[in-house]
């Protein structure tokens, strides 16, 4: 077995092969643990909690806190998570595991064959591809010519910028806004549509950017980048509506593309730089030695839902499943209807499955239950908690098909909904699923009430 690429994925793909007895090699030019351990996940997460833990103190009278947060000790932290971009820990874990890690930039060679470097490694079963994603840039006059952030300088500064400009309002746009907002830097979220996180529920994005907002960030929608270059300040963007916005650094953060740019897909039919097509077993479509799982397949790109389709395509090499039933251990089902997100902005946005919108175009029955978060946990958890919740009802069969939480802290809601969106569970089956008092989570009882239960 080989693996290419040891981000989060690759490593579970070939902790799973060679669980099964497999001897997995896992091949990695960069770092093991991938973007999400070290430019991702992990950083972004560690500079956003600690503002969301002052603001969450700040709602609750009695809680003595400070007029802001210290910095350096954030960094520090946040460099910590990190490991100091330093991946040994992650290589003695892969020893650990059984694998033998191969450094060096992997490209397909051949039946069952990798290049690394000039060494071809031929593999007894499978090659996996996990080489994740990179940067999407737009085709921006002037943005070649000026020095720009991607998610990688964002989530690894080591000073907060005196001022920032973010082009894209995606999770990674809105998180990185937030978290360097929240740190001190002065920032101005641009957006193309009328509000950010348009894959989310409106509400979302509308909450969201009224957080953003509470905390300084001028957030700019409704207008496109037409060009880049340098100013004063540092960078200008020019905006279609003839304005322009400054700020000492730019992020663009405008989404992903799959790392299948120097793979050698092109001698199996596949577009460079184009994801990967596979089957819910992970098998590439047309060869049949060859699997994916991650980013690069373009399925979703997020971590867990990449180590869920890992764990499916190790189970699928080792058994030799074909052609499996749906739900079964070697096929990833649930990247199709119940994929769960959580965009972890002050407010959280925690959503499964699939929004009304989705729901109604896949030609559901449709029925959709809006609520204010406004139950005895909620107002015990702040002072002044706002917060909203979405629940999609598929009218045909009473199941919920998508559930969406916006507020302070819902993230841990999320995985009630994904089991009962997973589980194709009966609103009249959850009424006997009875929230603990006083938690947020009886928002759930109060859904099912305006239901009409
Ligand atoms: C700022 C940011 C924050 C995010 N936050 C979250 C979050 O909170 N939760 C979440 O679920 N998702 C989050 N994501 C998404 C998450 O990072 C990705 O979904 C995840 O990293 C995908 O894992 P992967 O293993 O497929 O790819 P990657 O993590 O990109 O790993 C791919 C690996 O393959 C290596 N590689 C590539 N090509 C080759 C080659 N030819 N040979 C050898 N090695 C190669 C790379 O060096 C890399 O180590 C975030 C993304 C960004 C950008
Ligand atoms: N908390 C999390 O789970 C988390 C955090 C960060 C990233 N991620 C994942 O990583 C992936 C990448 O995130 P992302 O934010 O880079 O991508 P994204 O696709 O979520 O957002 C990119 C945004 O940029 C906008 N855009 C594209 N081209 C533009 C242009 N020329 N001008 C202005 N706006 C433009 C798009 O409309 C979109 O809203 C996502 O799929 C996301 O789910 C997850």
């Amino acid at each position: 077995m080989i693996v290419i690429g040891g981000g989060p994925v690759g490593e579970n793909a070939a902790a799973r092969t060679a669980a099964g007895g497999l001897r997995t090699a896992l091949v990695e030019f960069e770092r093991v643990g991938g973007e999400c351990s070290y430019w991702a996940c992990m950083p972004s997460k560690a500079l956003l909690r600690p503002g969301h833990a002052l603001a969450a103190a700040r709602r609750l009278p009695g809680v003595p806190v400070g007029d802001r947060l210290d910095v350096a000790a954030v960094l520090k932290r946040r460099n910590g998570f990190t490991s100091d971009w330093d991946d040994s820990g992650q290589v003695g874990w892969a020893e650990g595991a059984g694998l033998t890690v191969v450094r060096g930039r992997g490209r397909l060679a051949g039946e069952r064959q990798v290049d690394v470097g000039g060494r071809v490694l031929t593999a007894s079963r499978a090659v996996v591809v996990c080489t994740g994603s990179v940067p999407r840039i737009p085709s921006l006059p002037g943005l070649a010519d000026v020095p720009y952030w991607t998610s990688r300088e964002a989530t690894s500064a080591q000073e907060a910028p005196a001022s920032l400009v973010v082009l894209g309002g995606g999770v990674v746009g809105v998180e990185m806004a937030q978290a360097w907002a929240r740190l001190g830097s002065r920032v101005t979220l641009v957006v193309s549509g009328e509000r950010p996180l348009p894959k989310a529920e409106d509400f979302a994005g509308d909450l969201v950017a009224e957080g953003l907002r509470e905390d300084g960030v001028r957030v700019v929608t409704g207008v496109r980048a037409t060009g880049a270059s340098t100013a004063d300040a540092g960078i200008s963007l020019a905006l279609s509506d003839g304005s322009s916005v400054e700020g000492a650094h730019l992020l663009v953060a405008t989404g992903r593309a799959p790392a299948t740019a120097d793979l050698g897909v092109e001698r199996y039919g596949f577009e460079a730089g184009a994801p990967l097509p596979v089957d819910d077993t992970g098998r590439v479509s047309g060869v049949d030695w060859l699997y994916a799982a991650g980013d690069v397949t373009g399925r979703a790109l997020l971590t867990h839902q990449g180590k869920y389709q890992a764990r499916a395509v190790g189970t699928a090499i080792v058994t030799g499943a074909v052609d499996p039933e749906p739900w079964t251990a070697p096929v990833s089902t649930a990247d199709h209807t119940a994929v769960p997100q959580v965009v972890f902005t002050d407010p959280e946005v925690a959503s499964v499955g699939r929004t009304a919108a989705e729901a109604r175009e896949a030609g559901l029955d449709v029925r959709v239950v809006d609520l204010d978060i406004a139950v005895a946990g909620s107002s015990l958890h702040a002072d002044g908690y706002r917060g909203k919740a979405r629940m999609v009802v598929d009218e045909r069969t009473r199941t919920l098909v998508g559930v969406t939480f916006v507020g302070p802290d819902v993230a841990e809601l999320l995985h009630a909904a994904t089991i009962a969106v997973v589980g194709e569970v009966t609103v009249d089956r959850l009424w006997h699923a009875v929230p603990a008092y006083p938690t947020i989570s009886e928002v759930w009882l109060r859904l099912l009430e305006a239901y009409g239960l």
